[in-house]
């Protein structure tokens, strides 16, 4: 596994993190075009693989299947890769191992939403998150109150509440920027 004394700040992979639908493939697409690295979708990826979407491959294989591969993607990544923006499902932290090799290896991002400003999301995410669904609102909020727990270890936590998906896009670019300078700044010409 790389750690991440081992690559050099500006080089390291970003991870964005966070519940269902806070926004990490919306913020990460943008913060790949702005910083002109790869994208990686975690979900994305499993999906092509499989050639379904998530609800099929949950009803086909399991979640447990579902969490193996996610888990061989996400470890993957961590070992042999630098310079992309990866958006990890928002269930891959429950993952001791996962979570361990992204905070290791990366440079991880936890895009925090308050409950109120998120449930005005739930009708658009229902159809496409199986673990959303045949839950009445009380489950979900409980799930996603007993979720936060495990984003609660990261290396920036980011106020998503006030800020369009563009507007995080900027503020992860000016956290970032603050970091490399602060602890690997480029030499002057002279
Ligand atoms: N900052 C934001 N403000 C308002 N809407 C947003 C913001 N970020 C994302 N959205 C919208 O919220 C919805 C969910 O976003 P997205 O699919 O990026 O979430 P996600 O974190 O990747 O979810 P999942 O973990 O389930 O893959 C999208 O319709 C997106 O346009
Ligand atoms: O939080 C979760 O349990 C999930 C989040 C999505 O990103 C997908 O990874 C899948 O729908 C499961
Ligand atoms: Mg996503």
């Amino acid at each position: 596994m790389q750690n991440n004394t081992e690559i050099p700040l500006r080089e390291q992979n970003i991870v964005l993190i966070g519940f269902m639908g806070v926004g990490k493939t919306t913020i990460g697409s943008h913060l790949a075009r702005k910083l002109y690295r790869d994208f990686v979708d975690i979900d994305q990826e499993i999906e092509q693989e499989y050639n379904m979407p998530t609800t099929e491959i949950f009803k086909t294989y399991g979640e447990q299947r579902f969490r193996e591969i996610e888990k061989e993607h996400i470890l993957k990544l961590c070992s042999n890769t630098r310079l992309k923006i990866i958006s990890v499902g928002g269930g891959a932290f429950l993952q001791e191992e996962v979570k361990q090799a992204c905070l290791a290896s990366s440079i991880v991002f936890f895009l925090d939403l308050n409950w109120n400003s998120w449930k005005d999301r739930l009708k658009m995410l229902i159809d496409t998150r199986p673990n959303l669904q045949n839950k009445t609102l009380e489950e979900i909020e409980e799930l996603f109150r007993s979720r936060q727990d495990i984003y609660a270890v990261n290396h920036s936590k980011i106020d998503t509440d006030q800020l369009d998906a563009e507007e995080v896009a900027d503020y992860i670019i000016q956290t970032l920027n603050l970091g490399w300078e602060l602890y690997e700044p480029t030499r002057g010409l002279n």
